[in-house]
């Protein structure tokens, strides 16, 4: 029996900005009322469980990741009333909601650090790292490099200087000081209490500082989220911490321990590997990275994603490979942030429909829980002219009425601008016009996250990639308490013939799942397929009579 508190190995998930979804009081910035209205429609779309990006007040000079009161909800997005009044309509519809928990840092403005500031002897001062020298922990990397010339920055109010891994306004909190891990603690209960599924652990690596070391992925780190996670386990059984850890596999690993530390961990190096894996119409950088992503417990599961509120980040890609991604997907330096490209799904693949499925497919079927970043399921486009992330943030775009039906508010009331470019403005693509379309691509994304959903080989079953004579097809298989799925992946622009050993399967009949049509019976010589530009197909090995379907090949649990 499938438990249930494992739910998070097979949901579908869907990130979202509550200022950016749905605008309830036509003040120009989307609120928890606005996204009430909207909750038919995800439920619609067949996702499981929302991500709701930091709703706390917050000076937004990093968006909300500065938060500056971490018990209250930002009055723009509306009132705690409000906030209950979403979760209860969301779990109605049988979907659950996790939000950002900002661990590693505040807002300068946060009364905490007002406080530590103030006075050697404030009650608050250890709630941070301060210091006479701003050369301790010199072998801490500058995550933000592009705005950052330092991790210390001088206060002259404290006489000090403060530690901070990201802007020079979010001072690092000291996980050193017992009571400020109890106070993030009764911060998390705090939410769970209201009715929070989970928290997406932002910038989780970088909560403790050791002299001598990188600090990141210490060993006081991971005894802190078990501390964490335990609470979760006493008292909040069924809700979930998603590991934010920008890393290479082996170093995401431990925040697993031992299926007693997060229950998920975004795999960020295979995102642009899947990027990759298309540009080049070639499989071996997806494989290769699934090689250096070791077995984690069977109570975990991995989080798969293309985009997000970020830029598509190279933090994970070394020199070359960032030159790759460069020249393939950002070749106006105007896309570039960071380490990274600051563009949507559907323009960084020149809005072909064809690739935007390709890729959609590799992240539903591939060892983890998909998640889709709001407004790529219609294929929303981005503004790079605007600062910061923020072309990747604007108003979700529902309808071709005023600011696409995000707000009826003046347009020049609106917390960002709507995208209104010929190609991708909301009178182009919205979700109203796609509804309308059965082949519009919300409609495919609908079928996709239905197909996904059923069945469990998807979220739980073992993986084993077959090695075709071409670079170009990319094919695999799920397995899964008997349930058998080949997927099939032409990562090429042209038509592709491939033969496929099956031979273990003789007898066996491939469904195509979306149509539900039977392809020739597999017989003892290899598998004969064809496939157009960027297709795909899933198949679902359908036994015949006597199969036992026990092929003695290595599988690989990932
Ligand atoms: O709160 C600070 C930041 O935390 C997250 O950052 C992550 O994104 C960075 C890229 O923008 C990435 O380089 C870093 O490794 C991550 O921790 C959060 O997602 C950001 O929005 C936020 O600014
Ligand atoms: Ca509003």
């Amino acid at each position: 029996m499938i438990s249930e508190t494992l739910w998070f190995k097979d949901a579908v998930f869907y990130e979202l900005h509550v200022k950016a979804f749905c605008d309830g009081n036509d003040d120009g910035i989307g609120d928890f009322r606005g996204l009430i209205n909207k909750l038919d429609y995800l439920e619609w779309l067949g996702v499981d469980c929302l991500w709701l990006l930091p709703f706390f007040p917050s000076p937004l000079r990093d968006d909300g990741y500065d938060v500056a009161d971490y018990r209250q909800i930002a009055p723009d997005y509306g009132s705690m009333e409000d906030l209950r009044m979403f979760l209860d309509e969301a779990h109605r519809r049988g979907m659950r909601v996790i939000s950002d928990l900002v661990l590693n840092h505040t807002s300068d403005q946060h009364p905490w650090f007002q406080e530590a500031r103030s006075s050697p002897q404030s009650s608050k001062r250890d709630y941070y790292v301060w210091s006479q020298s701003n050369r301790r922990y010199d072998k801490a990397r500058i995550i933000f490099i592009d705005t950052e010339k330092s991790n210390w920055t001088w206060d002259p109010m404290a006489n000090a200087y403060y530690w901070h891994r990201f802007f020079s306004h979010q001072p690092d909190l000291n996980y050193d000081n017992p009571d400020l891990q109890r106070a993030m603690l009764d911060t998390m209960s705090f939410w769970l209490e209201q009715g929070l599924d989970g928290f997406r652990c932002d910038a989780v690596p970088y909560l403790f500082e050791r002299e001598g070391t990188i600090c990141e992925n210490l060993p006081e780190t991971h005894a802190y989220l078990k501390e964490v996670r335990k609470r979760i386990d006493e008292n909040y059984r069924g809700r979930i911490l998603l590991a934010e850890a920008n890393q290479w596999p082996a170093d995401v690993r431990p925040y697993f321990g031992d299926g007693d530390e997060c229950h998920m961990a975004f795999h960020f190096p295979l995102m642009p590997r899947l990027f990759m894996g298309v540009r080049s119409e070639d499989w071996h950088p997806i494989v290769d990275m699934f090689t250096h992503t070791p077995p984690i417990p069977e109570n975990c599961q991995w989080c798969l994603f293309l985009r997000n509120h970020d830029e598509l980040t190279l933090e994970m890609c070394a020199g070359e490979e960032r030159d790759y991604m460069y020249y393939a997907y950002a070749r106006d330096p105007q896309m570039r942030r960071n380490i990274g490209i600051a563009r949507r799904l559907a323009p960084l693949l020149d809005n072909d429909r064809r690739k935007i499925e390709l890729l959609n497919s590799l992240v539903f079927t591939l060892p983890g829980s998909p998640i889709v970043y709001y407004g790529d399921e219609i294929g929303m486009g981005d503004n790079v002219h605007l600062g910061d992330r923020n072309g990747v943030r604007t108003p979700m775009q529902w309808t071709a009425d005023r600011n696409g039906g995000f707000s009826k508010t003046d347009p020049s009331k609106l917390y960002l601008p709507a995208i209104t470019d010929s190609v991708y403005g909301f009178q182009a693509i919205n979700v109203d016009s796609q509804q309308q379309s059965p082949h519009s691509l919300l409609h495919w994304m609908k079928r996709m996250i239905a197909g996904r959903k059923k069945y469990p080989a998807f979220g739980r079953g073992t993986i084993v990639f077959l090695r075709p004579q071409t670079d170009k097809v990319f094919a695999y298989l799920r397995e899964y308490r008997g349930e058998t799925l080949l997927l099939v992946h032409n990562l090429a622009g042209s038509a592709q013939a491939v033969e496929l050993d099956l031979a273990r399967f003789e007898g066996a009949i491939p469904i195509e799942v979306f149509g539900d049509s039977r392809f020739p019976t597999i017989g003892k010589h290899p598998y004969a397929l064809s496939l157009a530009p960027y297709g795909f197909y899933w198949f679902k090995l359908q036994r015949t009579m006597g199969d036992d379907f026990s092929y003695g090949f290595e599988e690989s649990v990932i």
